[in-house]
């Protein structure tokens, strides 16, 4: 094996375990990404590229001492054939015929071994040149390609001309090292022949025969090669180099239009924002702010009970009783087999208003065990309005945590008797009373107030209210239904730009069961129980009534319900009563009761029927 096999051999086995190297970071290499995957292809190819440039270093060293080596040849040569001469000068008394042609044939290949050691620099100095420009195209090519991925959403220009690492020509790269080994058996080839024709040209001159008759020597044919592999060379670096600059202006035209892509679609998207709240306001106007919904709870008999539903009448229901059919109009009527989902699609509107600083309040109204803690609260696996809003609520100011710093507030409050009671507060230690504040305005003190900073923070509060509420009826030894329960959702937005402040405000109340508003005939404790449900729902009816009609005085201050609600009820607030019915025979009193309740504050106004009432079976 020659000097230059044991270069290759040694470039080889480095070049393996530079690899090896990079594999044994397998782990990050297997888990990155496809970028990450493109840089360990580019430090191989950087390894790859010291590790050539160190060959062509030794490689040039190589062919100096050859240079050197055939000019100490050519010096010995040209000392023989002197020699030679006076020995034939001596021996036949006169000069050697050959002396002119030798002597030009020896400068001859003296002058084209300068040659090739000059052409063999020029070349290295090229194929460095071809290699940078190569690791420059192919870096280009890598940028273009990660801008495509970035901004693959967008309609980009001249997509399908993008190269990414997998697509990049490398066979360039191997048809330059092909080139440099055909210049090194080249080099070695007239090395030979040289040799060849200085032993062939000695034994001429020793036997006399005329020099015409030689083998010619073949180094002017390789040296034009190499002067036409030069050109090549530098025709392939100047294409290489344009189509770099060519590239350069693909890459900068690429990002101009998706800067100006993502301008027009946040523009877009400020317009959208707009036009969105603008047609909630004209809904709400159409609609009016207060909003009347009804709900169905699943029969728990097998048998047809008096209320009817038909799905493609989503705002009527009927009720069959022993004096005829009573139809009832609302906004909205969700019959036995609406699902939460539903529910809660039709409440979504106003539960975002309140990131756009809307108060709203939602009730849910009616008989106990009409399924008003169900819509509220719900179950873990099927969760009702409260767990879903707060979980939208955070989930939608974390998408727009770029532009505003906001808070969520959670507290959870329970009336009894006309008494607060804090939910959150384990140990009840603080008692809460309603003060007038300065501003005029009613608050609660001394209320537990629960910053919410994450969807598990959510579950987490609205468990221990659910858990502090069933002790606390526990305690009193009554029912839940006996207390009106309130989730209070304050959200604070301070926009970074203009660092205005905005407050929104969700209450959702779980009234307590109206059926004990009937149910006079108890005494004692439950008789009282039963007088301040009955004078809350009444006063709350009343309330929302006087707001409907937008009359001058609304009696807030007649019970603590309203009392506290006043800023929530009042102004631009929004207000939606659910009012929920027990679809079973045995509860057609308290079902007609409740929807009379709720069509009296209901502003929806009665549609004549189209057939007669008692053709609607
Ligand atoms: N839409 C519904 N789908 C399935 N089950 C329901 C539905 N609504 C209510 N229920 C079930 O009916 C029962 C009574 O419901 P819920 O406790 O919500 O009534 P309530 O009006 O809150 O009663 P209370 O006034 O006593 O608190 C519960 O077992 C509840 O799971």
């Amino acid at each position: 094996m020659g000097p230059i096999e044991d270069d290759y051999s040694l470039l080889d086995s480095t070049l393996h375990e530079t690899f090896d190297d990079i594999s044994d970071d397998s782990d990050a290499f297997e888990g990155s990404l496809g970028f990450q995957q493109c840089r360990c292809g580019h430090q191989l190819r950087e390894r790859s590229e010291k590790l050539r440039r160190e060959f062509y270093e030794a490689h040039l060293d190589i062919k100096d001492k050859l240079i050197q080596n055939l000019q100490l040849i050519i010096d010995e040569q040209e000392g023989r054939i002197s020699d030679l001469r006076s020995i034939f000068k001596a021996e036949t008394g006169r000069s050697s015929p050959l002396t002119l042609s030798e002597q030009k044939m020896l400068r001859g290949i003296s002058h084209l071994s300068v040659e090739f050691g000059q052409l063999s620099d020029e070349n290295f100095a090229l194929k460095e040149e071809l290699h940078a420009a190569e690791i420059e195209n192919r870096r280009l090519q890598l940028k273009l390609s990660t801008t495509v991925t970035n901004f693959s959403h967008l309609p980009l220009l001249m997509d399908n001309e993008v190269q990414t690492e997998e697509d990049f020509d490398y066979s360039r790269i191997s048809k330059a090292d092909s080139s440099i080994s055909d210049k090194d058996s080249v080099l070695q080839d007239t090395e030979e022949e040289f040799m060849d024709d200085t032993a062939s040209e000695t034994t001429t001159v020793s036997s006399g025969v005329n020099s015409d008759t030689r083998p010619k020597s073949s180094t002017s044919l390789e040296h034009y090669q190499m002067l036409e592999e030069n050109a090549q060379l530098k025709q392939e670096i100047s294409d290489l180099k344009k189509t770099i600059t060519d590239q350069s202006e693909h890459a900068i035209q690429l990002q101009t239009n998706s800067e100006a892509s993502i301008q027009r679609l946040l523009q877009r998207f400020e317009e959208e924002v707009s036009l969105r709240k603008a047609l909630h306001d004209a809904l709400v106007q159409l609609r009016g702010n207060i909003r009347v919904f009804c709900r169905v709870r699943p029969s728990k008999l097998a048998i047809e009970g008096p209320i009817k539903h038909d799905p493609l009448d989503c705002d009527a229901l009927t009720v069959s009783t022993d004096s005829g059919v009573k139809r009832f109009l609302f906004d909205r009527v969700f019959g036995d087999n609406a699902d939460q989902i539903d529910m809660y699609a039709e409440v979504e509107p106003l539960v975002l208003s309140c990131i756009d600083g809307m108060n709203v309040c939602i009730f849910a109204y009616g008989q106990t065990g009409a399924g008003k803690t169900y819509t509220m609260d719900g179950p873990d696996t099927n969760p009702g309005i409260g767990s879903r809003a707060l979980i939208q609520i955070f989930q939608e100011l974390e998408k727009r945590s770029d532009d505003v710093d906001f808070t969520i507030n959670v507290s959870l409050i329970e009336i009894y008797n006309e008494k607060i009671r804090d939910l959150l507060d384990d140990s009840a230690s603080q008692k809460l009373e309603l003060r007038l504040e300065k501003d005029g305005k009613m608050r609660i003190s001394n209320m537990s107030k629960c910053s919410v900073d994450s969807v598990a923070k959510v579950k987490e509060i609205i468990e221990s209210g659910r858990k502090n509420r069933s002790v606390a009826a526990t305690a009193l030894n009554d029912q839940s239904s006996r207390s009106h329960a309130i989730t209070m959702i304050e959200i604070s937005m301070r926009d970074k730009a203009s660092n205005s402040v905005c407050i929104g405000r969700l209450n959702l109340i779980d009234l307590a069961g109206s059926e004990r508003v009937s149910k006079s005939q108890v005494s004692g404790p439950q008789l009282k129980e039963a007088q301040f449900i009955n004078k809350s729902l009444s006063e709350l009816g009343n309330v929302v009534s006087a707001l409907r009609r937008k009359q001058q005085h609304v009696p807030f201050r007649n019970c603590v319900l309203t009392r506290i609600l006043e800023d929530s009820l009042d102004g631009d607030s929004k207000t939606l009563m659910i009012v929920q019915v027990a679809p079973e025979k045995t509860s057609i009193q308290e079902t007609i009761s409740s929807l009379n309740f709720a069509e009296k504050i209901s502003n929806v106004t009665r549609r004549t029927a189209k057939k007669p009432l008692n053709a609607q079976k």
